[in-house]
């Protein structure tokens, strides 16, 4: 079994192969160890076994790997004013988000409480800007639906790339791109802070992408703005004590 498979050719199965529940019970207990049971997206050990695999994948094709950490933000005061059940409803919908928004080669996960990890195969820095800038605007522009409303979230990201010549090991790869979303966090929350930009990565795509990408860059930033001036009006009408 050391490769991965499960053979069950002993002359002894009385059910054969195709319908043994042995086999059967084996391969859902593969599947639970590597799933994160709230959320059904990969967990963090499935993560690193698949963020190493895809850094050897780098090495030898020189695909990039990218890597988004996505952290909500100010999710203790989700859980204080809602409760847990509607916090765990809000990781459920974020989880639905991340799998609507990737492509199906993107690999999802649950990295603990409210932070999630995507690795983004065979993607460089300037793509893997617009995929981690389309995942926070649709976080904070889907709403969860509650019996009695609606819950708001947003979500800091840090995003880094790795490429073939990179030295550096899965754990330093992880640290740096959990040490962006932190400058996220530090530097106002619900916005993207991204590795050091590598132009060579301009030269994969021709114009017409390029200018797919600006447009939506510039889309998301106008979003911002506007949730900007609306929150600045909203402070304005709340009389100061
Ligand atoms: N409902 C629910 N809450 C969880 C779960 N796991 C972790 N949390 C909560 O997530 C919250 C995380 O809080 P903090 O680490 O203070 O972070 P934060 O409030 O999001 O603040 P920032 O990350 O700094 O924006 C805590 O209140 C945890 O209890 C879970 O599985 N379900």
């Amino acid at each position: 079994m050391s490769d991965g498979t499960i053979n069950c050719t002993t002359p002894s199965c009385p059910v054969g192969e195709a319908q043994c529940p042995i086999i059967a019970e084996l391969i859902e207990l593969r599947e639970l160890a590597r799933t994160d049971g709230l959320t059904e997206l990969f967990n963090q050990r499935h993560f690193r076994d698949a963020l190493k695999q895809e850094m050897e994948r780098t090495q030898r094709s020189h695909n990039p790997t990218s890597l988004m950490f996505v952290d909500l933000d100010f999710f203790k005061s989700v859980n204080d004013k809602h409760g847990h059940e509607v916090g765990n409803l809000a990781l459920k919908h974020v989880a639905k988000l991340l799998i609507d928004n990737l492509r199906r080669l993107d690999i999802a996960c649950r990295y603990g409480g409210e932070e999630f990890v995507v690795i983004l195969p065979g993607t460089d820095l300037f793509t893997g800007r617009y995929v981690a800038e389309r995942i926070r605007m649709r976080i904070q522009t889907s709403p969860v639906q509650l019996k009695d409303g609606t819950l708001n979230l947003t979500a800091s990201i840090g995003l880094d790339t790795y490429r073939a010549d990179s030295t550096a090991s899965a754990d330093d790869f992880i640290a740096s791109t959990d040490a962006l979303l932190y400058k996220a966090k530090q530097t106002g929350r619900n916005k993207v802070v991204h590795g050091t930009t590598n132009f060579d990565a301009l030269a994969q795509i021709n114009q017409d992408e390029k200018d797919a990408l600006a447009a939506a860059f510039s889309l998301a930033s106008d979003a911002q703005q506007e949730t900007e001036k609306k929150a600045n009006k909203e402070a304005k009408k709340t009389p100061k004590k």
